[in-house]
């Protein structure tokens, strides 16, 4: 689903990812580790094509998404770090209004089960989304990306500040999103959860990525050591 091919930014000359070569499969959650300018949101950015790569390539089923921005943007949905959205529209009225603009005309009852399935309690459905917390944006955000039929979801700090019965909810639907087929790539620094809810890791360094591990082979504590031994 993702390929990044020797992918290369520099910032006036100066090189901030550094030849990243990784693939992110269908059922994957990637989750991106390294210290704050290791060079994970400038990866990100530039699959969303916020930023243009200086060489390499960043393919979303195949398609560069320099050249086949618009449609690779379909494909895709972005979590930031803290979920924006419109503050005096409510839940259901952002996931109807960004839902249109991607193209998708749906019942009120259609927008209801999104956010259900997203988790979102009945009650915030109709209220506003300046009154949510992190957790409740988060899952507006996550509606957004299952309305839109995103493939990819891209997130940016995903559990920062989140307490633990929101982090755990929050890996509920990660789970669930990718047992769909699709994919979740995030930048991270929660490395226990980073264990818990994905099935790969990397890890960056000055902008390359130094190690990568299946979930699966490693516990929290090996991948502490990993990164602690890494940076
Ligand atoms: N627009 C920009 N212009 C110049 N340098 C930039 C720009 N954006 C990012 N950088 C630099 O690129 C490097 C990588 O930044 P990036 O935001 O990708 O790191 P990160 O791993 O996401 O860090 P954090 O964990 O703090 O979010 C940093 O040195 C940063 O200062």
């Amino acid at each position: 689903m993702l390929h990044a091919i020797n992918l290369t930014k520099e910032f006036d000359a100066r090189p901030v990812l550094n030849q990243v070569n990784l693939t992110v499969d269908k059922n994957e959650v990637y989750c991106l580790l390294g210290q704050n300018g290791a060079g994970k949101t400038t990866t990100i950015n530039i699959f969303l094509g916020f930023l243009e790569a200086s060489s390499g390539q960043a393919l979303i089923n195949g398609k560069d998404v320099q050249s086949h921005r618009a449609q690779t943007n379909k494909m895709i949905a972005y979590i930031p770090e803290v979920v924006q959205l419109y503050g005096n529209l409510s839940g259901q009225e952002n996931l109807d209004f960004f839902s249109r603009l991607a193209g998708f005309t749906y019942t009120s009852g259609e927008l209801t089960r999104f956010l259900r399935k997203a988790g979102l309690q009945e009650e915030a459905h109709s209220r506003r989304l300046s009154t949510f917390s992190k957790g409740m944006r988060q899952k507006v955000g996550i509606a957004i990306a299952l309305a839109k039929k995103a493939d990819v979801i891209f997130m940016d700090e995903p559990t920062s500040g989140l307490d633990p019965k929101a982090t755990a909810e929050f890996t509920v639907l990660c789970q669930e999103f990718v047992a769909e087929g699709k994919s979740i790539f995030m930048a991270t620094h929660d490395i226990f959860n980073a264990v818990n809810v994905g099935t790969r890791i990397g890890i960056m360094k000055e902008g390359r990525l130094v190690h990568e591990r299946v979930t699966r082979d490693i516990t929290a504590n090996q991948l502490q050591q990993l990164y602690l031994e890494t940076i």
